[in-house]
């Protein structure tokens, strides 16, 4: 599904480079939920976002559904997330002056698919997010976690093989961000979605079925983890 080898990825910065991750190996097989767990500055939202696509790294490979995305052009890359790779923020980034509706069609606009058909579909997965009746209603009208829930169903719309989540219960409160945990899990039970979660929250990386600790730009080895909390 995803298979990372020797990530490395540096920022350069006024004539100096400032390496924020040292040889990432990684795999994420099909319908897993990985959650991607480290303090502020480790490297995670970088991380994330090249596994996405949405940045080059400086060294080492990325395969989605057995395709290296990093030798892939930005017309290709394009294409190919749009068909594979499902994105959801931390502040939603739904479009204002559209309607929740619209919202979750929009990824539909660029796959050609007909008007009728991109509303059937995102009343479908409005409704399996339990927002259908909320269709035309805008995003402003709507709770941080109702937001978030059309969020996610924009990042379903396109039938994508894996769905990264960037801190996406940082702006909520708890009782919210546990009803979102439950409904990516439960998206992952029924629908199979691959996602991998990037969160500094213990209670939400402790609901994954695996945690990856990020710390200082390398993978933290389980047995190292458990040995520190030890000592
Ligand atoms: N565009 C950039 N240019 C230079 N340095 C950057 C850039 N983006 C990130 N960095 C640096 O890379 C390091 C890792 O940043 P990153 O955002 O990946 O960490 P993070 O673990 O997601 O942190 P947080 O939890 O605070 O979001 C930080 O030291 C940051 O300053």
């Amino acid at each position: 599904m995803l298979v990372i080898e020797q990530l490395s990825h540096s920022f350069l910065n006024g004539g100096e480079r400032t390496s924020v991750l040292d040889g990432i190996d990684l795999r994420v097989e099909k319908r897993e939920v990985v959650a991607l767990l480290g303090s502020s500055g480790s490297g995670k939202s970088t991380l994330l976002n090249l596994m996405a696509g949405l940045m080059k790294p400086t060294e080492g490979s990325i395969r989605i559904d057995g395709e290296s995305i990093e030798r892939m052009n930005e017309n290709r890359l394009a294409e190919f997330r749009r068909r594979h790779i499902g994105f959801i923020f931390q502040s939603y980034e739904l479009i204002p002056h559209l309607s929740v509706l619209e919202n979750v069609a929009l990824p539909l606009v660029f796959q050609g698919m007909k008007p009728k058909e991109r509303k059937e579909k995102a009343e479908r997965l409005l409704t399996l997010v339990g927002l259908g009746e909320k269709l035309s209603m805008f995003p402003s009208q709507l709770s941080g976690g109702q937001q978030q829930r059309v969020s996610i169903a924009r990042s379903l719309v396109t039938e994508p093989s894996i769905v990264f989540a960037d801190e996406p219960t940082g702006n909520l409160d708890t009782k919210t961000e546990k009803d979102i945990i439950d409904l990516l899990l439960t998206l992952n039970r029924e629908l199979g979605i691959t996602f991998v979660i990037v969160t500094h929250e213990h209670e939400v990386a402790l609901r994954a079925h695996r945690i990856i600790r990020l710390r200082d730009g390398r993978l933290v080895s389980q047995e190292e983890y458990e040995g520190e909390e030890d000592g």
